[in-house]
């Protein structure tokens, strides 16, 4: 394997029900990814884009094959070692923000350090700065637009420096200035040196995107 290559999927395999109920919903043969890529994943709703990065992101776990990440497989390992995994080598942007609605901007920004203890603050507050929320690291998601919450997310993301963001539709609640602003964001990530495989129905936002691979009931048809 290539130094650069960030992660490698060899016949990977999803299937959901049992038995003869089983649906495969999908198998993608080969992927690799390298690092540094702004990828975007496109297809048709229902295709497998969520099924796909969450198997990325050890959100779930395959029925078949495996994902090599820096050279080691992902699944080959117990559930702790899984979840030290996700928490430091993967980040995270879902479309619906999934912040917590109790905690201010700047908590929810720290939250994955919860388990770690204190100390990250002045980071998780540079952060906010870094996605333009400076001033308002005090308001809770309900006092934040789509947009904002958004960025809190990203933030959130950052905050224990991910190898990989993903980032399944992060512009599917906002309006095209506001999903403009967000692509614009995870733009400059990428161009820090970020890998960014971003899901999206947006031909347009894809268009910007370095590779875009198209996935059609779960396979990869071209990339
Ligand atoms: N928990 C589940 N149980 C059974 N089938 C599921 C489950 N989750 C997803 N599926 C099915 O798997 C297929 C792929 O779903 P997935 O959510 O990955 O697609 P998607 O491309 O992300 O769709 P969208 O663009 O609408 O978000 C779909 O046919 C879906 O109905």
């Amino acid at each position: 394997m290539e130094p650069d290559v960030l992660i490698s999927v060899k016949n990977l395999t999803r299937l959901y029900g049992k038995n003869k109920l089983a649906v495969k919903v999908l198998d993608v043969k080969d992927l690799e990814i390298r690092r540094g890529e702004f990828i975007a994943l496109t297809g048709p709703s229902g295709c497998g884009k969520t099924t796909l990065l969450n198997l990325l992101g050890a959100l779930d776990r395959p029925s078949g094959g495996d994902i090599t990440f820096e050279g080691k497989k992902i699944f080959g390992r117990g559930e702790v070692s899984l979840c030290r995994f996700r928490r430091e080598k993967i980040g995270f942007i879902f479309q619906a923000y999934h912040l917590i609605p109790t905690l201010s901007a700047l908590k929810n920004v720290m939250a994955p350090a919860f388990p770690l203890g204190s100390g990250y603050k002045r980071r998780a507050m540079e952060l906010l700065r870094q996605v333009g929320l400076a001033g308002k690291e005090g308001r809770r998601p309900d006092d934040l637009s789509g947009g904002e919450q958004q960025r809190v997310a990203i933030a959130r993301a950052l905050l224990l420096e991910p190898d990989l963001i993903l980032a399944d539709e992060p512009t599917g609640n906002l309006d095209s200035v506001n999903g403009r602003g967000i692509m614009d964001l995870l733009k400059k990530l990428n161009q820090r040196g970020k890998t960014v495989l971003v899901a999206t129905h947006d031909q347009r936002l894809a268009e910007d995107c370095g590779r875009v691979i198209r996935l059609a009931d779960g396979s990869i048809e071209e990339h």
